[in-house]
């Protein structure tokens, strides 16, 4: 019997634990190095099968209209996929959503949600597509997509679709929501930002974290200081960080985090974080948790 909804499926956030900005391409876009790490924090979501064909978020995200929405278009792209691959339009979906990572935070919030999206709707309508045709259909909606279909802590370059995987420690991190969204365009058409930092190796990020028990203080992130000019809640998140160690922004922020080796340590911080932010610890988490729908077809209930 084929499986008809698939209910809390995990979107992990992501950190950025370095991000270089190297280049730009011809069509404006920015040639980066990054290292992509998972955490055990994110968004929830529901699928259930449809009778009819049509694509349907049930949940209001407020500042995003449904057909906005990167899960419905995602879907949408599969629906068409699966129409030229197999000659017919799988069922529709009904989507619900438990938004838990804020919009533009740098935590990859929609792109991830898009990602569980695809893993999900391709178990269900057993469409076959395999990991690396998913990142490829999903590239053209976010950069950062790929990534996680691609399901494992990651070292990217180019826009952050040429993946490989890396190593990074078991640690803990703490992250704090400084309560603005940063506009990822904001950062990258700034005349300030910096765009010729010189590449660096996988090996290099390998030797740095190798003997170590977090995963401090490689690199930096070339968008952290447009960020902190154009936006004031990062810059004080920041600083209030720093002086519990090595705080930086993910992504094109308003994120910040630090790294720890224990939970422990993760906690101790965690309960001296003013009451202004939002904040939480998680811990890394080496694969994607939806790794195994896209090995073995739907759980059938
Ligand atoms: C910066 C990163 C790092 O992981 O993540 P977030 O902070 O968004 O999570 C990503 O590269 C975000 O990639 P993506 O999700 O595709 O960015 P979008 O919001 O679609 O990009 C908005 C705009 O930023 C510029 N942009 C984006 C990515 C890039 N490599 N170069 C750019 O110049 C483009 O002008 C683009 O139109
Ligand atoms: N399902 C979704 N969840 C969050 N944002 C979404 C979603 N679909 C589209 N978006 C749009 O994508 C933008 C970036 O959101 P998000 O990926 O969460 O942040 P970031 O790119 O900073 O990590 C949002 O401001 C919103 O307009």
């Amino acid at each position: 019997m084929r499986a008809t909804r698939l209910h809390d499926c995990p979107a992990p956030a992501k950190l950025n634990l370095f991000l270089h900005v190297n280049g730009r391409r011809a069509d404006g876009y920015h040639l980066l190095q990054t290292v992509f790490q998972m955490v055990d924090h994110g968004d929830l979501l529901h699928f259930d099968l449809r009778a009819d064909e049509r694509i349907v978020r049930t949940t209001d995200v407020p500042g995003v209209p449904e057909q906005g929405d990167l899960i419905v278009r995602a879907l949408l792209l599969l629906q068409a996929a699966c129409k030229r691959r197999h000659g017919r339009l799988p069922p529709g979906i009904d989507v619900a959503i438990d938004k838990r990572l804020p919009m533009g935070g740098g935590l990859g919030g929609g792109s991830s949600d898009a990602a569980t999206a695809l893993m999900a709707a391709n178990a269900l309508w057993e469409a076959g597509f395999s990991r690396e045709e998913l990142m490829a259909l999903a590239l053209p909606l976010g950069a950062d997509i790929p990534f996680f279909i691609f399901g494992q802590t990651a070292f990217a370059e180019g826009v952050g679709e040429a993946l490989q995987p890396v190593d990074a420690p078991d640690c803990w991190y703490l992250v704090i929501e400084p309560g603005v969204a940063v506009p990822t365009a904001a950062i990258f058409c700034s005349e300030h930002l910096t765009r010729g930092t010189e590449p660096v190796r996988i090996a290099d990020f390998s030797r740095h974290t190798m003997n170590r028990t977090d995963s401090t203080g490689f690199g930096r992130n070339d968008l952290q200081a447009v960020a902190v000019s154009l936006f004031p809640p990062v810059a004080q998140a920041i600083d209030w960080l720093s002086a519990h160690g090595d705080a930086r922004m993910t992504g094109s922020g308003a994120c910040v985090f630090c790294a720890f080796s224990s939970e422990a340590e993760a906690d101790a911080v965690l309960q001296q974080v003013p009451g202004i932010w939002e904040a939480w610890k998680a811990k890394a988490l080496k694969h994607h948790p939806l790794n195994t729908v896209l090995q073995v077809s739907a759980v059938i209930e």
